[in-house]
């Protein structure tokens, strides 16, 4: 596939003297999603906020759709849609207007087509003529994403986009942003929600202290860090974790009536044949097994965790 981003040796100190970037380097294919994870203050906003041309890099260099951001900035900021985290429009507007003049700003020509679709796509075509503030949370959030597609970008970039929403409405976003992709257009969302990065990307940056500390297709980075919890349904519940099994580090649940035991996929002993084998020595039996793959935020924690011990 064909990169759409290229970020290269990136770099930004504010004026404070603070380093928000410390060398970033990213390429973002044509046509998939990426999901930008990081702690509050890592560097996300940062990052996304000069590839948009809103703040200024420091060292290295960003292209989009072929674009220098800093050489042919037009350019580059006109293959971009962005919808920011805070709602950023006139609430007396009416939803058709307010979308048809986002695209004039990017200097072309009136398109009503263009406008009907990106409206049909968002589910806003009925609403076309209603004022913003009479528009659902919901509702208002496609609002953004129109005004962001209004202009046809081949890259949109969504700050956050269910930051402060409740499941439902957080569960529509992520459909819609599954139908969008659909459309070809290439996704990139900062979030702090794992979940949705592991609902929705194909590759998952993660960002810690302005450093890109791992860039990974979202399957293989749970294969290859994710551990797994065996849970022993036992035949009889036990009232404590005998001491015999210390060195697995096991704990009991659903009332003693299960034996949970997370291991690591990737180590060359998991530890699993072993505990059964001490299980059996023990008289201790069990009617089922069962194994479950752990969430990115695992994998999440334990990374962000071994960069600040490190
Ligand atoms: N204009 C600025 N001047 C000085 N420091 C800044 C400025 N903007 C951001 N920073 C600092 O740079 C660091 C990265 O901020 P940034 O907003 O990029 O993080 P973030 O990953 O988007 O965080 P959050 O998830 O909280 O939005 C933070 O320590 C922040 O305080």
């Amino acid at each position: 596939m064909a990169s759409i981003i290229t970020i290269s040796g990136l770099t930004k100190s504010y004026a404070s003297g603070f380093q928000a970037l410390k060398g970033i380097d990213l390429s973002i294919e044509e046509g998939e999603i990426f999901a930008l994870l990081g702690p509050n203050g890592a560097g996300k906003t940062t990052l996304i906020s000069i590839v948009c041309g809103n703040v200024r890099p420091g060292g290295g260099s960003v292209s989009v759709a072929g674009h220098d951001i800093v050489r042919d900035y037009r350019g580059a900021r006109s293959a971009i849609g962005l919808v920011p985290q805070e709602l950023s429009t006139d609430q007396f507007e009416r939803v058709i207007d307010t979308v048809a003049f986002s695209r004039g700003l990017f200097g072309k020509p009136r398109n009503d087509a263009t406008i009907e679709k990106v409206l049909r796509d968002l589910s806003l075509w009925d609403k076309r003529h209603n004022r913003i503030l009479e528009l659902s949370g919901g509702m208002k959030r496609r609002v953004m994403i129109a005004k962001a597609l209004s202009h046809e970008p081949r890259v949109l970039f969504l700050d956050e986009p269910t930051a402060g929403v409740d499941v439902e409405l957080r569960r529509d976003m992520w459909k819609l942003i599954g139908e969008l992709r659909q459309t070809g257009v290439t996704i990139i969302l900062t979030t702090h929600y794992i979940e949705e990065a592991e609902e929705m990307a194909d590759r998952v940056g993660v960002i810690n202290k302005g450093e890109l500390v791992l860039v990974e297709d979202k399957d293989a980075l749970m294969r290859k860090l994710g551990k797994k919890t065996l849970t022993i349904t036992l035949s009889e519940p036990l009232p404590d974790v005998p001491g015999e099994l210390a060195e697995w580090g096991v704990s009991l649940e659903a009332e003693g009536n299960e034996m949970e035991y997370l291991f690591d996929t990737r180590a060359e002993r998991t530890g699993v044949s072993s505990l059964l084998r001490k299980l059996g020595d023990l008289g201790i039996a069990y009617k089922d097994l069962n194994t479950q793959q752990s969430s990115l935020e695992d994998i999440f924690v334990s990374l962000v965790h071994r960069e600040q011990a490190a």
